[in-house]
């Protein structure tokens, strides 16, 4: 598969992230159901990923809900709300939702042709936004080779193709400007551990695995020349809600000031929240803490904790890359200034 997530004969195809690295499985989707339960359990994640996901099950239900060239648009905008509230904290999902959704009006294949077409877009603006940062690191950072912190996963698994903050990554592999990647296992669900390692495997990029609790450690200890991670939703002050673990990253990057950066597309961008104390966190299951792979690691009853994502403030964030600009001045954001 050329893509992490594609459609294919009436139905959406996926690498189902919940398998790897052990096996390589390809989901088939072809009921919004059972793509709302992927989204939900993971096997489909990733901002990026996940707008697009949404907006191919908008094609799959206006296909579905069109017999005789009729297509029933109550039933199709009852599926979108569904699959735009899969998951609350990622802005991108009710972006993909919504901008497909706009084409409904035209027919299931106008639909569709969005889809693809947002497909197609997400190879470029990856590729464009994740070149911005890799030139801003290049300006931030004097050491060669460089030792790049991440989190979680931002590569090709977490979009249709390159990746944002790992795509930065593999433009500077590419130059030969990188050293080893420090991957933060990510806990709970193991991002890091399980598809930014395999991830960068297959790209051939030296990389170390740490647990989340050592990041801040090797940035204090001199080992970490720039941090790179990606975002789920970025308020207009430029507050960034990210998979949790980003804040602590933050703190200790501005504490021994290294450049922490955040690539993300424009979708990303939320214009209707103007702080991050306005991001909805998604809060998931207490078995997700509680064990791992059916193993027990607390005891069963054990009261959880378990957001899916932090909100990292503004002012700890050195610049923020897309695929138009470089925001520094977060007030840019909000119109009140150019980036
Ligand atoms: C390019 S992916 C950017 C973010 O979506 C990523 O960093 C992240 O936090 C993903 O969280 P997840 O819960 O795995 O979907």
């Amino acid at each position: 598969m050329e893509r992490s997530l594609d459609w294919d004969s009436g139905c959406i195809v996926a690498v189902d992230q919940t398998a790897l690295p052990s096996r390589t499985t390809i989901l088939r989707i072809d009921t919004v159901g059972d793509l709302v339960a992927a989204i939900r359990r993971l096997a489909i994640r990733g901002a990026p990923a996940i707008g697009l996901a949404g907006a191919l099950g908008v094609a799959l239900s206006a296909h579905r809900h069109t017999v005789a060239g009729r297509t029933d648009h109550a039933a199709v905008r009852a599926d979108a709300d569904l699959l735009a509230a899969a998951r609350p904290t990622a802005s991108n999902l009710e972006w993909g939702v919504r901008r497909a959704l706009a084409r409904l009006s035209e027919g299931p294949d106008a639909v569709l042709a969005e889809a693809r077409l947002m497909l197609e877009e997400d190879e470029r603006t990856n590729r464009a936004a994740a070149a911005r940062a890799a030139e801003l690191i290049r300006q931030l950072c004097r050491r060669r080779p460089l030792r790049i912190l991440t989190h979680c996963n931002t590569g090709r698994l977490a979009t249709a193709a390159w990746g944002t903050a790992l795509g930065a990554v593999a433009d500077l592999a590419a130059a030969g400007e990188v050293d080893h990647v420090l991957v933060t296992e990510t806990r709970p669900l193991l991002q890091g551990a399980r598809l930014t390692a395999w991830e960068l495997a297959e790209a051939g990029i030296p990389h170390r695995l740490c647990v989340d609790s050592a990041a801040p450690a090797a940035i204090s200890r001199g080992l970490v020349d720039c941090v790179l991670v990606g975002a789920d939703r970025i308020a207009m002050n430029g507050d960034t809600a990210n998979k949790i673990g980003t804040y602590g990253l933050a703190v200790a990057a501005a504490r021994h000031r290294v450049p922490f950066v955040v690539v993300a597309p424009e979708s990303t961008l939320d214009p209707s929240t103007a702080s991050g104390d306005q991001i909805v966190i998604e809060e998931r299951l207490a078995a997700e803490v509680l064990g791992y792979a059916g193993l027990r690691t607390a005891p069963a009853g054990t009261a959880v904790y378990n957001p899916a994502f932090d909100v990292t403030p503004a002012e700890l964030v050195t610049a923020i890359a897309t695929e138009r600009r470089l925001l520094r001045d977060f007030g840019a954001l909000s119109g009140k200034a150019t980036a």
